[in-house]
């Protein structure tokens, strides 16, 4: 006699909070053209039937907004809400629609705050639902797929695009007119196809269980301000937004993070009266700066970013500066996360 093994599909939440994915145009050759957050997500869901094959999906709108709108107010909200969700005994996996603009940023941010092994999955499209060859549709397949598989637990929060699985620390958004937009210094971790996962590789860097950070214990996040640079760059940002209250600056730095000599000294005397610096890189296929190499970080107590790009910087600046405003310990947190 054969028995049937009934495998139970797993329940996972999405939270829409808007971008392309929910995006809509005015006609199918509109791909670049079209307003983002448009589309509801019980109508994302309800676009893909094959989900149900996959797991029991529900969903809930958490907002609908273009990414670049997205405040430090709007990131707890989520964060909460996500961690929410992971805490209870009904919810298997977590993915998130996001635009594209700034997931790179809220994906790190979750990685670092959300204390779960559950699967957390940021997902987006480059182009809106009603364009020709839309890629939100195959994205959020996988990020259900991701989501209710037993292999994502323990990763960190991770980013389905373009096939591949990446890490939320690592991926950033690298071009805005190709599908394939998001990449990583590192690699990806591994690839979805047809709605199975295969993975190659694991991050090395602190996240989620293993985070010392907790959206639990998060009120609020302090100012962190970026300030790019450039040839014949000037000191002026860094005075104005130091001025307007940053605690923290991060410098978008050219090359290993250098700094003009027309800016260092305005960057030294903000480091006495209590603003953070941050050295990270603005190099676009992934910056890595080094300590002490271009400035002597050591004597002017700055901080070096790692490879973090300057958005990233500033997320691990913000949830750093919650539990402490000694140089050291920031610099640590930069080695560690
Ligand atoms: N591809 C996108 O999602 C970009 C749309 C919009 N700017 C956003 O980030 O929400």
């Amino acid at each position: 006699k054969e028995v049937e093994t009934q495998t139970k599909l797993a329940n996972v939440v999405v939270l829409a909070t808007g971008g392309t994915i929910a995006g809509a145009g005015a006609s199918a050759a509109n791909s670049a053209t079209y307003q983002a957050a448009k589309v509801g997500v019980e109508q994302l869901i309800a676009g893909i039937p094959e989900l149900s094959k996959l797991a029991n999906v529900r969903g809930e709108q958490v907002m609908q907004i273009a990414s670049e709108s997205i405040t430090n107010e709007n990131l707890l909200q989520l964060g909460r809400r996500v961690a929410e969700l992971a805490d209870s005994k009904d919810v298997d996996g977590i993915v998130i629609t996001h635009g594209t603009d700034t997931l790179e940023e809220t994906a790190y941010f979750l990685n670092l705050v959300e204390k779960t092994d559950k699967p957390i999955i940021v997902v987006g499209s480059m182009r809106p639902g009603t364009a020709m060859s839309a890629d939100g549709m195959l994205n959020l397949y996988n990020a259900v797929a991701v989501a209710s598989s037993k292999e994502a637990h323990g990763k960190g929060v991770l980013v389905t695009m373009n096939d591949e699985i990446q890490s939320g620390r690592d991926v950033s958004k690298m071009i805005n007119i190709k599908t394939e937009a998001f990449k990583s210094a590192w690699g990806p971790l591994g690839m979805v196809v047809e709605g199975k996962s295969y993975w190659f590789r694991l991050p090395a860097k602190r996240h989620t269980m293993d985070s010392e950070f907790d959206i639990k214990n998060i009120k609020s996040l302090p100012d962190v301000e970026i300030a790019y640079s450039y040839g014949n760059v000037s000191d002026t940002a860094y005075k104005a937004l130091a001025q307007s209250g940053a605690k923290a600056i991060i410098h978008a730095g050219t090359g290993n993070g250098s700094v003009s000599s027309r800016v260092v000294p305005a960057l030294q005397a903000l480091r006495k009266d209590g603003v953070q610096i941050i050295r990270s890189s603005h190099v676009n296929a992934g910056g890595f700066v080094l300590r002490n190499a271009e400035q002597p970080d050591d004597k002017y107590d700055w901080v070096v970013a790692h490879d973090l790009n300057p958005q990233k910087a500033r997320i691990l600046a913000m949830v750093a500066l919650t539990k402490t405003n000694d140089s050291k310990e920031l610099q640590r947190m930069f080695w560690e996360y």
